[in-house]
């Protein structure tokens, strides 16, 4: 139930719809609607309102639309969409009904077509009651799920916060209406079971999740019906939300209806359920199902609330689709019979139960009242049920309430209470409130997932990168290879062809020199045919000059014909010679020519060398690529980079608001905690060990075992451990100075945690270098207050167990202070830390003199007037140490004359106390008269005192054989008081 000042901004009175007429039933019309519509004007959360561009909340699911009929929506209509919506259940007549009410006469008359339900108080009067919805005794299930919770379970679906409940007498109908499973009949099915099929089927498993918590509260104890055990489990509020939580309940995941119908069914089963005498299967205890649904929103919804609420969302989440998470919770309770408590006939423990349901009920109703009222305060706190329907009724939640009523006459009282209850129920509005955040931890997820994708890419690429690379790297090395294999080659063939050349050339020359000299020659015979002929033809005149050289010509013509035919044909020859010389030459131009043309093998280097240029061209090309993908790659590693910075901040603003949460619920649970209260029982403890520790008991082991595993020690050292944690956290110095606040409630818890701190040997040096024992003794000097004195003493007590602090705080006037305090308290508690105190200097030889000057031996003395057990083994324990210290300094030989103890009466005390009850406080007087019997300057106060006696008693009698055995060896060595002994 919200707070006055929050609901009042948004809520406003509204009339009764109760209309009342003596003779008649009249339908009156004092209008709901009328008095709705003025609520909604008055600034409304307007939760069905789009104008904002969220998305429109309760009625419509973003799964499964659910159509309404017109019934449904006009039960939660939109015009006034906060206020509680109540319905009416009338219950069918049951055997008992039909027994009792012999003439069958009802005390209500239905008018579901109206809304209205006539009341009737006898044959002449009724009243006229308008409600939401009236459902008669023949209304199925469904149609009650359908009107009454469906409309709530789709405005959880989307985000806002609901609440179904049945109220209503015992016997009408409660359990059947919200909690009956309908395991053989589907159509049977209540309220809780429709509710989680509707739910399961508009959520996704992988998006969304339904969680569930069954509870019962009986006799204002919240157990949990999914795991029995767990009882009495406290209610959680937050207080800046008003959020109700139960931490310590049993959370289960909803997989499927099946699921839900077992745990339904155990819960049911471990329901306790008491019979009375009204029903025999009437439920004691209020039921409450707890229905938590996380859903995430969808990306669009994302974006338009992006761009709607741009500039109000950290530039983080901009377009980056983050995702929001709407969180609801639906209430589905089945409350406990309303009836009466004379009428129910309970006793014994049905009474108590029945105390229980109405104190719970009756405060649910006095909340219901004032929130009716507009009061200003409404009584939340007054029960378990009021503080857990907190957000129900008046809250952020959207409420149905179904009121079931039986049609008897008799129990006309009772349907009448109800009626009002849920007239009352009405008037009160809520304020709807979509409850969205941002899903930090998918969004981590999302981003974690990111990181990861983008790395693996990244790896991917490079991956790709280093493989193209290594092509390439092995193309270049093949071209090169190729290239310097061509270029060998063709150096070898054009050295070759070279030489061929020369070769060729050189024999060329030689063939053209020949074919000179063949041509030279073929002149000369060509000059000498040409003078041949010349000749012939002089002889052919002279043969016709001459007759008779005639015969000689003829042969000579013949010879000369011969030669010339002979020459001709050497001509001839030479022709073909030289023109085979001229064919070779030819041959060898054309070898020539083709050894050129080899020479064009250059140019395939230089094609080569082009193609390698080329490839040098694409080499740099994948290079330059290279170099983008690089930087490429720099600018993912820059993207992964922000994104895990991105990731960190999430991580560390939800670290943040959890240390935060934690840190203000630690806050208040330390504070409550962090003094334990019975810190005496551990300083008790602790110097008894210490004590047990110097003497090396053999007995001690067996106790040190059992008080170990004493639950009041872990108690203790954990709380000592979360003062440690608070000191180291606030700082010794700041608890220090709340010593000297003005508040003395700060002083005491201020006192109680140094008091606590100083019981570790390691805390005393610095508590008393940093000021704590000065302000420990100012506290001691000047406060009045018993607990500050108690605490402080004990404080004190603590510091002076350590050696170096006694003389210290003897120096500053502690044992005179001590003493003070033990004059002007008679508080036992106080008596003791502060004897406790003085006992530890009392262990300090050095100090004995200024101790006892200082009155520290009679303050001792003085506090046995407690007749405090436990101050009385202080003092006790007190005196063995002086005396233990004197005995000490007398057999080292610094110290003469009578114990210091004695001027003040401390020996005739321990004489008299030497046989007391208490094992403790008998032990240390034992060990104080032995070690006073060891200074032979004693015997004669000891003799006078009657301590003779004593100690041989001690020596026979002592439980312990190491007291026994010292008082032996006195009474043997101290030769007065052997002589004494001898006397007697
Ligand atoms: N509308 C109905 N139709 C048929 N039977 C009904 C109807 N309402 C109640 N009953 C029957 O009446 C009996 C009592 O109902 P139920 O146990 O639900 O009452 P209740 O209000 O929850 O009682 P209690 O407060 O004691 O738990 C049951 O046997 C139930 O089946």
């Amino acid at each position: 139930m919200a707070s006055r000042s929050s609901r009042q901004s948004y809520s406003h009175n509204h009339n009764n719809g109760s209309s009342s007429s003596s003779t008649s039933s009249s339908s009156s019309s004092s209008s709901s609607t009328a008095a709705a519509s003025s609520r909604t004007t008055v600034g409304h959360a307007q939760p069905a309102h789009n104008s904002s561009g969220r998305p429109k909340p309760p009625s419509a699911t973003s799964k499964r639309s659910v159509t309404l009929n017109s019934r449904t929506q006009s039960f939660h209509s939109d015009q006034e969409p906060g206020r509680v919506r109540v319905a009416i259940r009338l219950r069918p007549r049951n055997a008992e009904d039909l027994l009792s009410d012999a003439d069958f006469s009802d005390c209500v008359e239905l008018q579901p077509e109206l809304k209205r339900l006539k009341l009737s108080k006898n044959n002449w009067s009724s009243e006229s009651y308008r409600f939401d919805e009236i459902f008669t005794e023949t209304a199925s299930q469904k149609r009650v799920y359908e009107v009454v919770a469906k409309p709530v379970v789709e405005s959880v679906l989307n985000g806002y916060n609901g609440t179904v409940m049945a109220y209503g007498q015992t016997g009408t109908g409660k359990t059947y209406t919200v909690g009956r499973l309908g395991k053989e009949d589907a159509s049977e099915r209540g309220i809780m079971v429709r509710a989680l099929e509707d739910i399961i089927a508009s959520t996704s498993p992988a998006s969304d999740s339904v969680e569930v918590s069954y509870l019962q509260l009986y006799m204002e104890s919240i157990q949990d019906l999914l795991a029995p055990e767990k009882t009495n489990i406290p209610i959680n509020e937050d207080p800046k939300t008003g959020e109700v939580s139960l931490p310590g309940a049993t959370v289960v995941r909803v997989q499927d209806l099946d699921h839900f119908l077992q745990l339904l069914q155990v819960g049911d089963a471990n329901r306790h359920a008491a019979n009375t005498k009204m029903n025999t299967e009437s439920s004691r205890s209020h039921a409450i199902l707890m229905v938590h649904i996380r859903r995430s929103v969808h990306e669009k919804v994302n974006d338009e609330i992006n761009s709607q609420e741009k500039g109000t969302k950290s530039d983080l989440f901009d377009g980056n689709g983050i995702p929001i998470v709407r969180k609801s919770k639906l209430l589905i309770v089945d409350l406990a019979g309303s009836e009466r408590i004379d009428k129910s006939g309970s006793e014994g423990l049905e009474l108590e139960e029945a105390k229980f349901i109405n104190l719970s009920l009756s405060s649910l109703g006095k909340c219901i009242n004032a929130l009716a009222e507009n009061s200003s305060h409404i009584p939340t706190r007054d029960s378990k049920l009021t503080r857990l329907l907190r957000d129900s009724f008046g809250g952020s939640a959207r409420t149905s309430l179904i009121v079931t009523i039986g049609p008897s006459a008799r129990h006309h009282a009772e349907t009448a209470s109800t009626i009002m209850f849920g007239q009352r129920a009405m008037k009160i509005v809520n304020m709807v409130k979509l409850k969205e955040e941002f899903d930090y931890e998918s969004l981590s997820r999302k981003l974690e997932g990111q990181v990861d994708h983008l790395t693996a890419e990244i790896e991917r690429q490079q991956k790709l990168r280093d493989d193209d690379k290594y092509k390439l790297e092995k193309q270049l090395r093949e071209c090169h290879d190729s290239f310097a294999e061509a270029r060998k080659v063709l150096v070898t063939r054009s050295e070759i062809l070279e030489k061929e050349n020369i070769h060729l050339e050189s024999e060329m020359k030689g063939i053209l020199n020949e074919l000179n000299h063949q041509k030279d020659l073929n002149n000369l015979m060509q000059d000498k045919v040409a003078k041949l002929e010349m000749s012939l033809k002089h002889s052919k005149q002279h043969q016709l000059e001459n007759s008779t050289y005639q015969k000689v010509l003829a042969d000579t013509t013949q010879m000369y014909e011969k030669k010339m035919a002979e020459l001709i044909k050497q001509i001839e020859d030479e022709r073909a010679h030289s023109e085979s010389a001229e064919e070779q030459l030819a041959l060898m131009k054309k070898l020539l020519s083709e050894h050129q043309n080899s020479i064009q093998g250059q140019k395939q280097i230089d094609e080569l060398t082009l193609k390698l240029q080329e490839m040098y061209q694409l080499h740099e090309n994948t290079l330059s690529e290279l170099q983008s993908l690089k930087s490429e790659n720099k600018d993912l590693l820059l993207q992964k980079a922000k994104l895990n910075e991105e990731l960190h901040t999430v991580r560390q603003r939800l670290l943040e608001q959890e240390k935060q949460r934690k840190g203000i619920e630690n806050e208040l649970i330390k504070l409550k905690r962090a003094v334990p209260e019975n810190e005496n029982d551990f300083e008790d403890k602790k110097s008894y060990m210490k004590e047990e520790l110097s003497k090396g008991s053999s007995e001690f082991g067996n106790r040190m075992g059992s008080y170990r595993s004493n639950p009041l020690r872990e108690n203790i050292s954990g709380q000592r451990a979360t003062i440690a944690k608070i000191c180291e956290e606030v700082g010794l110095q700041k608890i220090l100075q709340l010593l000297t606040s003005e508040d003395s409630d700060v002083q005491v818890h201020a006192v109680k945690v140094v008091a606590n701190l100083a019981a570790e040997d390691i805390n005393q040096k610095r508590i008393v270098e940093e000021g704590g024992l000065d302000a420990l003794l100012m506290l001691l000097r000047s406060s009045e207050n018993t607990t500050i004195l108690r605490v402080a003493s004990g404080a004190v007590a603590n510091l002076a167990m350590n050696e170096m602090n006694q003389a210290l705080i003897m120096d500053k006037g502690g044992a005179l202070l001590l003493a003070k305090t033990a004059s002007k308290t008679e508080d036992p508690q106080t008596l003791r830390m502060v004897a406790g105190a003085l006992a530890n200097l009392c262990g300090n030889e050095k100090l004995l003199t200024v101790l006892k000057e200082d009155g520290g031996i009679k303050a001792l003395l003085g506090m046995v007037r407690s007749g405090s057990s436990d101050v009385i083994a202080q003092v006790a324990r007190g005196l063995a140490n002086f005396a233990k210290c004197e005995s000490r300094g007398v057999i080292q030989g610094h110290r003469i004359g009578r114990s210091l103890l004695i001027d003040d009466g401390a020996l005739t005390w321990l004489i008299a106390n030497s046989n007391t009850n208490s094992a403790s406080t008998r032990r240390h007087v034992e060990l104080a008269l032995c070690h006073l019997a060891q200074n032979e300057d004693n015997a004669k106060d000891i003799i006078s005192g009657g301590g003779v006696k004593v100690l041989i008693r001690i020596s026979v009698e002592s439980s312990r054989e190491d007291i026994r055995n010292l008082a032996k060896k006195m009474l043997r060595l101290n030769p007065s008081l052997q002589a004494d002994m001898h006397a007697r």
